[in-house]
């Protein structure tokens, strides 16, 4: 199958700012959001950016790794400033196994990842059969605001502690995990572009589309093996909240998505996608990943924190 690549547009700045409150709003402002960064592309070039509007490549900010805490991380210039790519779809859709697969051809030195899901909000002061009743793919059940801080503060040069969730507490493990900025940060999650601030933070948006069947499947295989749940439980969330928040949060976001990759590992999409982020590479790294053998497909897992 082939990918349908669309042009990448317009970067955009990101901005801390409050989420909607309300969901009835969010399509018309999401929409605003979307068209006013689409003519804010068509305005000419930002110094420091290319004729896309992204960061233009240059050094490595890789000294922000080895940065202790009381020092004074130095701040990115323009051409330095990580590139934030959202990879968005459909629960099993391959999110984490796309972005493994980028992981891996980039390398560690250049590249974090992090999942919207670890910024699922703690829910440990409910009873455990409560916790599994609640609507986990609706925007208000994740920190998202929270997210964003740490995007934006990763684009500043600073390390950020990214919680560590578990889905079979649906909690917040107590140890969180220290991440330093990488020239890519790859973040992940299935309402990464539902909500407006976020899909705003990402300079370029990638949408994973496999089909409902596929993605069931291997939700129901995946859940029952990494995530504790039985058959029966799969199934009742899936009918009662999943399906339902997928058709309306999920699949209507797949429009602000600058790529499309059809049922997730898709070689010629994927290579695509590798050679452009190799561009925001210095030249060494980016020969190096040049270099690897062709993205092969990853042994899929997932995690639920941070993994790179
Ligand atoms: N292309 C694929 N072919 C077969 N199985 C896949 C493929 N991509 C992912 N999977 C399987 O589906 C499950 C969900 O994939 P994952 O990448 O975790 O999806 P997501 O992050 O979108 O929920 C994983 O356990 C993995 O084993
Ligand atoms: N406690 C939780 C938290 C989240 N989920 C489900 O995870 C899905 C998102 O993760 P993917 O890796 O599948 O993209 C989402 O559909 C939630 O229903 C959960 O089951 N329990």
């Amino acid at each position: 199958m082939h990918a349908r690549l669309a042009t990448v547009s317009a970067a955009v700045t990101v901005g801390i700012g409050t989420l909607l409150q309300s969901r009835q709003a969010h399509g018309d402002s999401t929409s605003d959001a979307m068209l006013d960064r689409e003519n804010a592309s068509t305005n000419g070039h930002t110094p420091g950016r290319d004729s896309f509007g992204l960061p233009k490549s240059g050094a490595p900010i890789r000294e922000a790794k080895s940065v202790a805490p009381s020092d004074v991380p130095r701040r990115p210039s323009e051409a330095e400033r990580p590139i934030v790519v959202g990879i968005a779809g459909g629960t099993g859709s391959g999110k984490t196994t796309v972005s493994r697969a980028i992981a891996s051809r980039l390398g560690r030195d250049n590249l974090i990842h992090i999942a919207h899901d670890s910024y699922y909000k703690d829910l440990s002061h409910l009873a455990i059969e409560e916790r599994a009743q609640v609507n986990f793919d609706h925007p208000d059940s994740l920190d998202s605001p929270l997210l964003l801080q740490h995007l934006a503060a990763l684009k500043e040069g600073h390390p950020v502690q990214v919680p560590i969730y578990n889905y079979s507490t649906h909690s917040r493990e107590a140890d969180m995990q220290s991440v330093s900025p990488a020239r890519i940060i790859l973040v992940e999650g299935i309402l990464l572009f539902a909500e407006p601030e976020l899909a705003k933070a990402c300079d370029i948006k990638i949408f994973v589309d496999t089909e409902a069947d596929l993605r069931f499947i291997r939700r129901l295989r995946r859940d029952i093996t990494e995530r504790g749940r039985t058959a029966e439980t799969v199934i009742a969330q899936y009918t009662e909240t999943v399906r339902p928040m997928h058709n309306e949060f999920v699949e209507p976001s797949k429009r602000f998505a600058d790529i499309i990759i059809p049922t997730g590992l898709n070689s010629v999409a994927l290579e695509m996608v590798i050679a452009r982020l190799e561009s925001f590479l210095p030249p060494a790294a980016a020969a190096s990943a040049a270099a690897a053998p062709p993205t092969t497909t990853p042994t899929p897992t997932t995690p639920c924190a941070v993994s790179s």
